[in-house]
Parts: structure tokens; sequence; C-alpha cells
């Protein structure tokens, strides 16, 4: 096992629930599936961030299917003022019969503890840090938590440990690469450029056509030869200038894809569950 993932588990051996974030926009593909290995049956919330970016609709079916795989399992924006606030309520929802039963076998109150999870980019940081904003982080001396361990104390209720889990997603396979690349989690160069465009266009020409109608007056039939098509639409609504009488196709790209990471085509999820 390699050392994170060795790191992972014997933190994941002194908490009591594991906070699993993923991207709302892909989050099967923005998942790594070896936590699954590390966590086995402990407590888990799934957190899909960046609710503000992903399709409602889409998310809506996401969590449906993750808790028919027995995750709870919820959504924020993490961007939006103490919305942080609903995944800590979350997991103490998730957890209040257990510490009940502590406390009626006659076990002293305690805090419970967690500890957040995921691949890079999706919001760990940014979630740790609102906490730690509010509360220093105490140093663990207690049993089982070695000094170098930082833990945030949000209330008497709630305590996280201040460093994350992190294992990179799997590109083994493409269509995930695809999906991290098309989230921004990873460089794009990860896959050639126009195997991407090619890919996002006809996504958003079946999923959102109304998106590419409206910023590139664009709608095909895939069914027909659409490519280079695409390629010249997108450089005469863009006025993009012809380099030796050719469109210059690398510039449409880079048009597209800036396009995309400014949100131009508005709320989208490059995945959906297989339902
Ligand atoms: N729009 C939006 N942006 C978010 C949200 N959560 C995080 N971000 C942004 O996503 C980017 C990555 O967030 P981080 O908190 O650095 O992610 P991380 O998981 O700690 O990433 P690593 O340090 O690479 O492991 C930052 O630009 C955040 O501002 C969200 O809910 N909505």
């Amino acid at each position: 096992m390699a050392k994170a993932e060795r790191e992972i588990e014997s933190k994941i051996k002194l908490i009591d629930i594991v906070i699993e974030l993923v991207d709302a926009r892909a989050p099967y593909s923005s998942k790594n599936r070896t936590f699954d290995r590390i966590i086995k049956n402990k407590p888990r919330l799934i957190v899909m961030t960046k609710k503000d970016l992903a399709d409602n609709q889409v998310t809506e079916l996401w969590i449906d299917a993750f808790k028919k795989q027995g995750y709870e399992a919820m959504t924020v924006n993490l961007k939006s003022f103490n919305e942080y606030k609903k995944i800590i309520n979350k997991c103490k929802l998730v957890l209040r019969e257990k510490m009940e039963k502590e406390r009626s076998r006659g076990l002293k109150p305690r805090a419970i503890r967690a500890m957040v999870i995921g691949v890079p980019n999706v919001g760990k940081s940014t979630f740790i840090n609102q906490l730690a904003k509010r509360k220093a982080a105490v140093t663990g001396n207690r049993p089982g938590v070695t000094k170098a361990q930082q833990i945030i104390r949000v209330d008497k209720d709630f305590e996280l440990f201040d460093t994350p889990g992190v294992l990179a997603p799997k590109y083994t396979d493409e269509q995930i690469a695809k999906n991290v690349a098309l989230i921004g989690s990873i460089k794009l160069d990860i896959l050639p450029r126009d195997d991407l465009f090619i890919y996002a266009i006809s996504y958003l020409n079946k999923y959102y056509p109304s998106a590419l109608k409206e910023r590139y007056d664009l709608s095909f039939d895939e069914q027909e030869d659409w490519v280079l098509p695409v390629f010249e639409q997108i450089a005469k609504v863009r006025h993009l200038k012809k380099v030796r009488g050719e469109t210059d196709y690398e510039r449409v790209m880079d048009l597209f894809f800036k396009d995309l990471f400014d949100g131009a085509f508005g709320s989208v999820s490059w995945e959906r569950p297989n339902v």
C-alpha cells in the first residue's frame, strides 16, 4: 500500500465519520475508489461541492444514486456564506443515534471527530480553512493522536483533522480523464486537446444545446459531418482572423476552453448516474 494510503488508513481509525468531497459536476470521476477500500465500513458522508457550477437536476439524481448505494449524500456551494455549516450539521445528524447510544451506556459525552478526504481541487482546503478561521486548531495530545496532528475543535460536539486525506484520481479510464479535465481539476494536456474539444462540444450539443446556441449560434446534427463546420462557426461568431486563408483551429479551441472555464455555458454536469 502506498504511503499516502497508509497514512489515511491510520487516521481513519481515530475518527467517527469520513467527509468525502467530490465535484458535483462529475461526482463519479472525481472520486478515487481506493478510498472505498481504505474507509471500509466507517460512516461516510459524500459531499458534492461546487453545487453552483453543476446542473441542479443532475445533482439531485446523484444524491438519489448515492443514497441507493447506502451513502449519506448532500451538495453544497462552499463559496456561499456559512454553507459549510450544513456539512457539520449533517455529520451530527448521521451520528446522532451512535452518540446517544454511547451516552445511554454511561460513556462521557464527547465530540464527533471527522476527517475530510478527496482528490485534488474538490474544495478540501476551502472547507477546512472556513472552520479553522473561526476556531484555533489545537494540537491533539489525546490518546491515539500524534503530536503533529492538529485538530480543529469547531464546537463541543464536533472536531476535524486539519489535514485532509488526498489521493489523485485514477486516469486509467479515458472517460474519467476527460471528465476531470473538463471540470478543471487536471491540466488539459493530459489528453489530446482536439479529442477533448470534440467530446465536450458533442456532449453540450446533446445535453445543453441551448448553451451552444446562445454562445456560438451553433446547432448541429450528430449524424452529419459536424466537426469542421463547428470550428468554422465558432471562428465566425467570435470574429477570428484566418491564418493564410485557413481557420485557426488552435485559437478556436483556446476560445472554447476559456469560455468553458469562465462558465459561459452556465451550470453544466459532465456525467450522469446510471439509473
Ligand atoms: N464555485 C465554487 N468553487 C469552489 C467551491 N469549493 C471550492 N471551490 C474552488 O475550487 C478551487 C479548489 O478548492 P480547494 O479548496 O483548493 O481544493 P482542494 O481540494 O483543497 O485542492 P488541493 O489542495 O489541490 O487538494 C478553489 O478555487 C476554490 O475557491 C464551490 O462550492 N463552488
